[in-house]
């Protein structure tokens, strides 16, 4: 229903945030939150789908991730994302036969080079599917590559937190296949997510730095297979899990088996964008490339498994088009000259402020946005739980305050970055920090006389426990301790509207099919507007 609010509308995202009945293992119950209970008994309460086909992914078994989540919530409609894009590719055959594909394939065969590939080894297709570069090597096989090298970043964060060795066996045994008959493919380097290469939004490019030396230079401790690497540095860490893992190389006796060199090519095989562009801009910018000494640089052909920033534009060469992500929320409001303010930390910062706009990194329009970036630590935020909530919360205070703005935007990223480090004694207190920022962040909106829409973009600590899928019970370790859960959940999330002043009219329709793309509708109505037809529809009753 059309309705004008009179004050500012806030919609607030607690990343990784979700909504189970259990309580064992999940930092939502378990932690001391007043408030967001208190919220959650509300009558304005109800839960959304954000997993699966309700944000765009190849099926309901996919969980949902930031990048869907904000896409969906930003635009208000469900695009096929990056993991249904690629799997389409390569079932129909339109990657193998795009100029890209060609172009990296030729460049190798006239050169009698390498075929080098990086990126996230599991079937976590949050980032990448190790299905997607087993077909480009069996491709690549078929079309007379000889040489072809991995680089495999370890997960443990959108897959079980001890599984590299699952994939990496994987790995080794199409490589052994496909190494018959005379070609040689091997792994070459790798090392742990968090450790080496997939930085994002420019929070530590020394990450990114390890991750070209150990890759492109063949510079790290060296191993004799990654197999062996993954067993000795689990055995130097005990109770390290995969994303934390140091980076390693794989040497033979003529010395590190995969460095790149002039006239070889490499392939992102990452489908997911924010944790793939600083890599990208490493291989694909001249001397303005200024963030690390990237030492010699060979000449290589490099191509990203999608475009993963559109406008900066990078990478310059892609296997995959993305989506194209029109009609945004953010492109609706701007013409209604509508004043609007994003927030977040460093580390969802993109989230809220590309992501939304259907990955968009530039504004739509400068004088009616304004984004905040507040740094992040960094540090594994087990150690930080608060992260910089309250520094978020004193921003946006101040922003409401200002009453120049009609619609703000707000990502805490607590529930999912400490979420992620499976320690459920951090995620329980990141949950009861949140709170307090809650408690000050709704105390202003109502002096402003706003309203609220609190929601998540997919479930991350409401489950910190891996459970074991028969017998519904966390499953234990050797030593008989609780498997932590490092990954996202496929769980609902909350929705509430927060309305101290009674301004909005109706309920909230009961509709089990609705998802977090519902959202940007029911924003819309509350501003004023009627919603865009193809967009999903509001939830107000
Ligand atoms: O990149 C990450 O940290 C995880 O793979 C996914 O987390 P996000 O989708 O919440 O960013
Ligand atoms: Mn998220
Ligand atoms: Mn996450």
């Amino acid at each position: 229903m059309k309705q004008q609010i009179p004050g500012p509308l806030v919609t607030i995202v607690l990343d990784g945030v979700g909504e189970i009945d259990r309580t064992e293992g999940n930092a939502v119950k378990l932690a001391h939150a007043p408030l967001y209970n208190h919220l959650r008994a509300s009558s304005r309460f109800t839960t959304l789908l954000a997993h699966g086909k309700a944000v765009g992914l190849p099926s309901d078994a996919d969980m949902g991730n930031s990048e869907v989540g904000h896409n969906a919530l930003g635009s208000g409609q469900i695009y096929d994302q990056g993991a249904k894009l690629v799997n389409d590719a390569i079932e129909s055959g339109a990657m193998f036969a795009g100029s890209v594909w060609r172009q990296l394939v030729d460049r190798v065969l006239r050169n009698d080079a390498t075929l080098h590939f990086f990126g996230l080894l599991s079937d976590g297709n949050v980032h990448s599917h190790i299905d997607h570069l087993i077909a480009m090597l069996r491709r690549a096989a078929s079309e007379g590559v000889t040489k072809a090298r991995v680089h495999a970043l370890l997960d443990g964060r959108d897959v079980g937190g001890t599984t590299a060795q699952i994939y990496l066996k994987q790995m080794e045994e199409v490589l052994a296949v496909l190494s018959e008959q005379g070609r040689d493919f091997r792994i070459a380097s790798g090392g742990g997510r968090m450790t080496i290469t997939m930085d994002r939004y420019e929070a530590d490019w020394a990450m990114v730095e390890r991750g070209w030396n150990h890759h492109v230079h063949g510079k790290g401790r060296t191993f004799p297979s990654a197999l062996e690497a993954l067993e000795t540095l689990r055995e130097e860490t005990p109770g390290i899990i995969d994303q934390n893992l140091p980076g390693f190389v794989i040497a033979d006796e003529q010395g590190p088996v995969g460095p790149m060199r002039d006239g070889d090519c490499v392939i992102c095989f990452n489908f997911r964008g924010d944790r793939a562009i600083e890599m990208s801009r490493a291989f694909d910018e001249g001397d303005s490339f200024t963030y690390f000494d990237r030492g010699t640089k060979p000449d290589v052909l490099y191509a990203g498994m999608m475009q993963y920033d559109g406008d900066l534009p990078s990478p310059d060469h892609y296997l995959v088009g993305p989506p194209n992500i029109t009609d945004t929320l953010t492109e609706f409001l701007v013409p209604e000259k509508v004043q609007m303010f994003a927030i977040s930390e460093t580390q969802k910062y993109g989230h809220v402020t590309y992501f939304w706009n259907g990955n968009r990194s530039g504004k739509v329009d400068e004088r009616y946005e304004t984004y905040m970036e507040i740094p992040s630590d960094r540090v594994s935020f087990d150690q930080r739980p608060w992260m910089k909530a309250a520094e978020i919360t004193d921003a946006l205070i101040s922003a409401l305050a200002s009453g120049t703005y009609r619609y703000l935007r707000v990502n805490y990223a607590n529930g999912d970055m400490v979420g992620h480090t499976g320690n459920l004694d951090a995620a329980i207190t990141a949950m009861a920090c949140l709170d307090i920022q809650l408690q000050r962040l709704l105390a202003a909106i109502k002096k402003a006389n706003g309203v609220a829409l609190i929601t998540a973009d997919h479930g991350n600590c409401d489950e910190m426990f891996e459970l074991d899928k028969k017998t519904g019970q966390p499953k234990r370790e050797t030593d008989g301790s609780i498997k932590p859960k490092t990954s996202h959940t496929l769980n609902r999330v909350p929705f509430i509207v927060y309305d101290p002043h009674g301004h909005v009219k109706g309920g909230l329709k009961d509709d089990p099919s609705f998802g977090i793309a519902n959202i940007a509708a029911t924003t819309v109505e509350l501003l004023g507007f009627e919603a865009p037809k193809r967009w999903c529809p509001s939830l107000l009753v």
